[in-house]
């Protein structure tokens, strides 16, 4: 198994208050498919934000990709970034920018040519149901449409890594079953997808999906199954 992401023992504190997460460890399988869940406050986004390199760890060891993210030096960090798309809870559209621009970014970024761009974006707005909404401005969408450009924006690049925080809170369950088909459309395609969701009928949508739970700041690991490095077997033998 070829693991694209490892934390160990990984601790964030904000500020000097209580740790928020705490001795996290887990490994994620190249190409797989994680369903983050968990209550209210336990977590989840301090966990994705660790995961997309917005936030630093006050302890502990995060690999993404096999380099060292916690020492990585400052200037690496966009590069490393741009292997990750992220559907943020808050959508962060760029408020100037049309649907249409704000889906294209990652592929402009990427340094593709106008010509080669309008045709995927083009696509990819009809796919979240926004075919006619190409022009707008975010202010002007809905929150459930600005969802759809902040999800589309995330995908369309083909990353390495997808971390989605509530993807489907603001639209409707036939739309979110779309979406999640866009997700694991892209899985197929190599990506791994780590989606913090609270809703659960979600979670029986995807086949072969693993699952995490935190529970006030602590991923509770019943099978040892998403440990790493992974526990010995039980009889403490090698096999
Ligand atoms: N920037 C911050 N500064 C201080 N405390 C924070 C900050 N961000 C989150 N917290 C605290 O960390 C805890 C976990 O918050 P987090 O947003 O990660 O939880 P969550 O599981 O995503 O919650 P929800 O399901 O409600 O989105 C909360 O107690 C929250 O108040």
């Amino acid at each position: 198994m070829t693991s694209i992401v490892q934390f160990e023992n990984v601790g964030l504190r904000y500020g000097t208050g209580a740790e928020t997460l705490s001795d996290v460890s887990f490994s994620l399988a190249r190409g797989s498919f994680y369903f983050l869940t968990g209550p209210s406050g336990a977590g989840k986004t301090s966990l994705l934000k660790l995961l997309y390199l917005s936030q630093r760890p006050s302890r502990g060891l995060i690999r993404l990709f096999g380099e060292d993210a916690v020492m990585l030096p400052r200037k690496r960090l966009p590069g490393l970034r741009r292997r990750i798309g992220v559907v943020f809870q808050d959508f962060r559209l760029v408020p100037h920018l049309s649907a249409f621009d704000n889906i294209a970014l990652p592929l402009r970024i990427g340094g593709m040519e106008d010509k080669d761009i309008q045709a995927p974006v083009n696509e990819m707005l009809s796919w979240v149901g926004l075919g006619d909404r190409a022009s707008a401005r975010p202010a002007t969408l809905s929150g459930g449409e600005q969802q759809r450009v902040a999800i589309a924006r995330a995908v369309i690049g083909r990353p390495d890594l997808l971390v989605a925080d509530e993807p489907t809170g603001n639209v409707d369950p036939d739309m979110a079953a779309r979406l999640l088909h866009l997700f694991e459309g892209l899985n197929k395609l190599g990506t791994t997808i780590v989606v913090a969701t609270h809703d659960i009928h979600l979670l029986s949508r995807i086949q072969n999906a693993n699952m995490m739970r935190l529970d006030r700041g602590r991923l509770s690991d019943p099978t040892g199954a998403l440990r790493y490095p992974p526990r010995p077997p039980e009889d403490g033998q090698n096999r």
